[in-house]
């Protein structure tokens, strides 16, 4: 028999008449309670609506699969059956929903209700939570119960184990081919896994796919998800979840694989189980307070330790069970009325097959877990009650799993993904809402080229409902990937984007893809650089070589250089930036060298003063400047015209050199050293010193006189940089840059012996004798301080000032020096030159020696409160000992005893590279390079710098590819869109 309008009306009328009377009849405020079903032009809704005039009309979805779903509890569905008269009512959906296209009937598809209404095709299995979904508004007491675990999604994990096609395909797919995360084929088959992985289109026609980009469907408004009322759109919106892709971003913070009950664990664990509902009762305790209590058993695998279970090590994972009692309590004496006990007792059925989660917090106890892939928080706690395997948990996490009968679950074995709750919405009912809008994504929604991701594919669907665990983490390395990708292609985009012509372009990139073919032989370098070498007191290393071959490489291109030139602390980085500068000069250029501090131009310009004193002058030997801020005015304009007609070729300053007034003949190269105390900014201003250059045919081995053109050229800028920061974190802060590395340092050199030593009075007193005998043996001593002057907020820090004293007593032999930032720039240029002359064996400083000082023959370093220092900024500081042929030595005095394990690094090793990366896991890629360099690394919600650097490679070669292929993407324009969308290169800005 097919589903007669009588029927419908008889079941409707009676369910709504029974909660008005519910309801109304305890006084109870009330919305949304009458589910109706109806269209304005249809006879039968139009009858009905008369028939149940009086009742507040809101609700218009149906979705009963069934009269048990149509009909909440069995006394009422008695009632209805005797309404009946005997008659048998056999529910045909198929049927109904064509005798009334108005309505949703089980899982069928949804047809309009009526004109101008927006369509709710949601389905649900009862309507009873939905018409107390409004009975009980947020006043209840917070403190007892989260509003949100009154709403409850009972097919909320229908999405997830929905057999849809894809979804067997995928796992037919996944089970075949025996993924490893770890195999360098990973992208393949993340493709091969996911291609299948996107559910047909529910919203938007398969048609229309061609016509919206991929940046639209996911920035559209999470309104086009299917069957979400006012009250959860206005929830999610409150969450900021406004669109689909700030909802699809909204990752599980775990999976459960619900197939492996696994070992016991202890207190602070965090514990999974899945059970079945045995009970689910609400209980008034008394005229004012009610709770609801339900009981789930689970079996868990019962590991045994004694021999006799050994014995048999097949049957070691026996199974027993175990109850959970969850209980959630109510004050108030609105919640001890029975509908109110009976709805939240309703909201847990028998049979059902739930994932609770929690986290174990009574000391000793032992209890099973299910296994987890990783663990984030969780709040819910387990103890352990009087009965034997019985256990109380007040705080917990609730999640249907399944119906009875339907073995999905477990038949498929699929990770459980658990979500973190955002500003109170039951995780439940994010994934849910998640699992809906998937349906929404159309097949193909991968704004990436295919032949660059022809071996990666879409992520969504693998991250949110995953059929296995690797294909969580493939996905997992999908979204890590793609956040990588759109920063180094809105960098090399941004980059290439401010070059003039193809020709630049073009060059640039195969610059970029093609690495071989970047150095040149000594023979080919300028005759300057050739001489200047030969004035240095060294050889270099074959590191310096190398660098410097790759740099003179680039030089000669047409296309501006933008290299970043890393090396460990004391590597030389500063000679192969002077042969660089040689080698511009040589061809009748001009030089800039920047560098953050004063004390540092001063050094760098004495030091190749010194150098090309050794020069003949018949070799061209170049007229070198210092421009700082100190320089005096009469000075400074003397060398501003210099710079202007070209008779300085060689100017060695500070920031002064970026300052507007400064012009340049012709300034072929920009080196600004320690680049990392620069803004983005403020290196970027050397571009805008352009100059005409009609010399592009000398320097372009490729060009012939015929296309000799004149034509404005931004100089090469090479950035130096001493902190040497781990490739990955180098990428993601410069993916536009060419990056060359000194890896050696020069011979003769042995490590700076490192002692960690507890600033106690002992402590203080071993260093002292430390630094006596260094001293008595002719080394001289640096001692650092945090801190200038003695702070009253922070006594324990030692102040440099406040120490010269106390010191000078100490060493009455030896005379001390005193060098921090707020001394006159003469006045630390003096006391960095008596250290180094000799006349001061002591110099007590700050930290502002971190950046390239070079005194060589200092011996010794002591670092008062060196807990205060990152490991390392440490690590700078150490370099500035063991720069010579003396044996060195650095001492770390730690006032707390808990930071001496953390720089227990340094004593075990001088790598500065390990360091780095040892410092970006410990404290992230914004500590690491400090406050003001952090605002430019690009936030990564997913990836983590730290350990994902590999597939940062594997993103930045992709995103060279596509820019070879279209360097404007104009031949992608979903690719353009999203990457505007993203907008990766707001981090840039300073
Ligand atoms: N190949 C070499 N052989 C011997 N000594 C060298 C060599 N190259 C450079 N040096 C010397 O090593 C010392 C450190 O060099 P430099 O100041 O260039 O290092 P750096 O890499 O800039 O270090 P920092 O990052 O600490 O500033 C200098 O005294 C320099 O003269």
């Amino acid at each position: 028999m097919g589903f007669s309008d009588k029927c419908l009306r008889h079941a409707v009328s009676f369910e709504a008449e029974r909660a008005y009377r519910n309801v109304i009849g305890r006084s109870l405020r009330f919305n949304n309670f009458i589910p109706l079903c109806f269209r304005s032009k249809h006879k039968f809704s139009e009858k009905f609506l008369k028939d149940v005039d009086g009742y507040e009309k809101e609700s218009v979805l149906i979705g009963y699969s069934g009269l048990d779903g149509l009909i909440g509890n069995e006394r009422s569905r008695e009632k209805f059956r005797e309404n009946l008269n005997g008659k048998s009512f056999d529910f045909n959906a198929t049927l109904a929903q064509k005798h009334f296209p108005s309505i949703t009937l089980g899982y069928f598809p949804s047809v309009e209700l009526y004109d101008g209404t927006t369509c709710y095709s949601e389905t649900t299995e009862s309507l009873v939570p939905q018409i107390l979904e409004g009975c009980f508004p947020s006043r209840i007491d917070a403190n007892w119960v989260d509003p949100n675990c009154l709403y409850h999604t009972p097919d909320s994990l229908h999405a997830e184990i929905s057999n849809t096609n894809a979804s067997y395909l995928l796992d037919e797919k996944v089970e075949e081919s025996t993924m490893n995360p770890q195999s360098s084929d990973w992208k393949t088959e993340i493709m091969d896994a996911l291609q299948f992985t996107v559910s047909k289109p529910c919203s938007i026609p398969e048609t229309q796919e061609t016509d919206i980009s991929v940046a639209e469907i996911l920035d559209k408004h999470i309104s086009c998800i299917p069957g979400l009322n006012k009250r959860q759109l206005c929830q999610l919106e409150n969450c900021g979840f406004y669109t689909l892709r700030k909802l699809l971003h909204h990752f599980p913070r775990t999976y459960v694989d619900l197939q492996n009950a696994e070992v016991e664990i202890d207190d602070g664990q965090y514990l999974i189980f899945v059970g079945r509902i045995m009970s689910s009762r609400g209980i008034r305790a008394s005229g004012s307070f009610a709770f609801l209590e339900v009981i789930v058993a689970c079996e868990v695998a019962d590991i045994k330790t004694d021999s006799e279970c050994i014995a048999n090590e097949f049957d070691d994972r026996r199974k027993r069970t175990i109850y959970l009692h969850l209980k959630k309590y109510f004050r108030g004496a609105r919640f001890t009325c029975q509908p109110f006990l009976k709805s939240i007792q309703e909201k847990h059925r028998e049979g059902d097959t739930v994932c609770i989660s929690g986290l174990i917090s009574s000391a000793g106890r032992k209890v099973y877990r299910y296994r987890m892939v990783e663990e984030w928080n969780f709040t819910s706690q387990v103890r352990t009650m009087r009965s034997k395997d019985h256990f109380e948990m007040r705080e917990y996490n609730i999640d249907v799993l399944k119906d009875e009968g339907d073995s999905n679950v477990h038949a498929k074995g699929r990770p459980y993904p658990i979500y973190p709750s955002k500003k109170g919405l039951n995780p439940a009912f994010l994934r849910d809402i998640i699992s809906r809008a998937l349906k929404t994504l159309p097949i193909s929604l991968d704004p990436i080229p295919k032949d660059v991701t022809q071996e990666f594919g879409l992520a969504y669907i693998g991250i949110h409902q995953p059929k296995s665990l690797n294909e969580a983490d493939l996905a997992r390395r999908r979204l890590i990937f793609d956040e990588f990708f759109y920063v180094q292609l809105g960098r090399l985009f941004q980059m290439l984007e401010g070059l003039g012509t193809e020709l630049e372009k073009d060059g640039l990139l195969e610059k970029y893809t093609k690495t071989e073919l970047s150095a040149i032989s000594m023979e080919e370098w300028s005759h300057l650089t050739k001489e200047f070498m030969k004035v240095l007191p060294y050889t270099l290393t074959s590191s310096q070589l190398r660098a410097t071959s790759e740099i003179i490489w680039d030089l000669k291109r047409p296309v501006p250089m933008n290299r970043l030139l890393q090396g460990d602390v004391g590597c030389g980085k500063t000679v192969v930036a002077f042969l660089a500068c040689m080698e511009v000069i040589g061809l009748g250029y001009q030089a800039a060298f920047m560098v953050p501090t004063e004390l540092l131009a001063i050094q760098h310009y004495e030091h190749l003063l010194g150098l090309l004193e050794k020069m003949e002058e018949a070799n061209g030997k170049p007229s070198v400047a210092l421009l700082t801020g100190s320089t005096p005015t009469k000075q400074a304009q003397f060398i501003r015209k210099g710079l202007q007609t070209g008779d300085i070729s060689l100017v060695i300053g500070t920031h002064a050199l970026i300052a507007e007034k400064v012009e340049f003949s012709t300034l072929r190269i920009a080196i600004v050293d320690e680049q990392h105390r620069f803004g983005v900014v403020q290196r970027g201003l050397f571009n805008s010193k352009l100059y005409f250059n009609t010399l592009t045919s000398q320097l372009d081995p490729t060009s012939s006189k015929d296309n000799l053109k004149k034509d404005v050229v931004a100089p090469h800028v090479l950035a130096m940089s001493a902190t040497p920061i781990p490739r990955s974190l180098a990428l993601a802060l410069y993916g536009d840059m060419s990056l060359t590395q000194i890896t050696d340092i020069p011979p003769g050199r042995t490590p700076v012996k490192t002692y960690i030593i507890e600033g106690n009075e002992d402590g203080f007193e071993k260093a002292y004798q430390m630094m006596m005998e260094e001293l008595d043996g002719g080394g001289k001593v640096y001692v650092v301080y945090p801190v200038i002057q003695q702070s009253e907020q922070l006594p324990q820090l030692r102040a440099a000032s406040a120490d010269l004293e106390n010191i000078s007593k100490r060493f009455p032999n030896y005379n001390c020096g005193l060098l921090h930032g707020r001394m006159k720039s003469d006045e630390k240029d003096e006391a960095l030159r008596s250290f180094r002359s000799g006349q001061t064996n002591i110099l007590l400083s700050t930290q502002v020696i971190e950046i390239g000082v070079d005194v060589p023959d200092a011996s010794m370093m002591v670092v008062m409160n060196s807990e205060r220092f990152g490991i390392a900024q440490l690590h700078q500081l150490r370099g500035r000992v063991g720069r010579g042929e003396r044996k060195s030595k650095c001492i770390l005095l730690a006032s707390t005893t808990s930071s001496l394990k953390r720089l227990k690094v340094l004593e075990k090793s001088s790598d500065g590279f390990y360091l780095a990366s040892m410092d970006l896991l410990l404290r992230g890629p914004g500590d690491l390079l400090g406050k003001k360099q952090s605002g430019h690394i690009p936030e990564f919600p997913v990836a983590r710098l730290e350990v994902d650097g590999n597939i940062l490679q594997e993103a930045h070669l992709a995103a060279l590819k596509v820019l070879v292929n279209s360097d404007d993407l104009e031949k992608f324009p979903d690719l353009k869109a999203e990457l505007s969308m993203r907008q990766p290169l707001c981090p840039l800005g300073d």
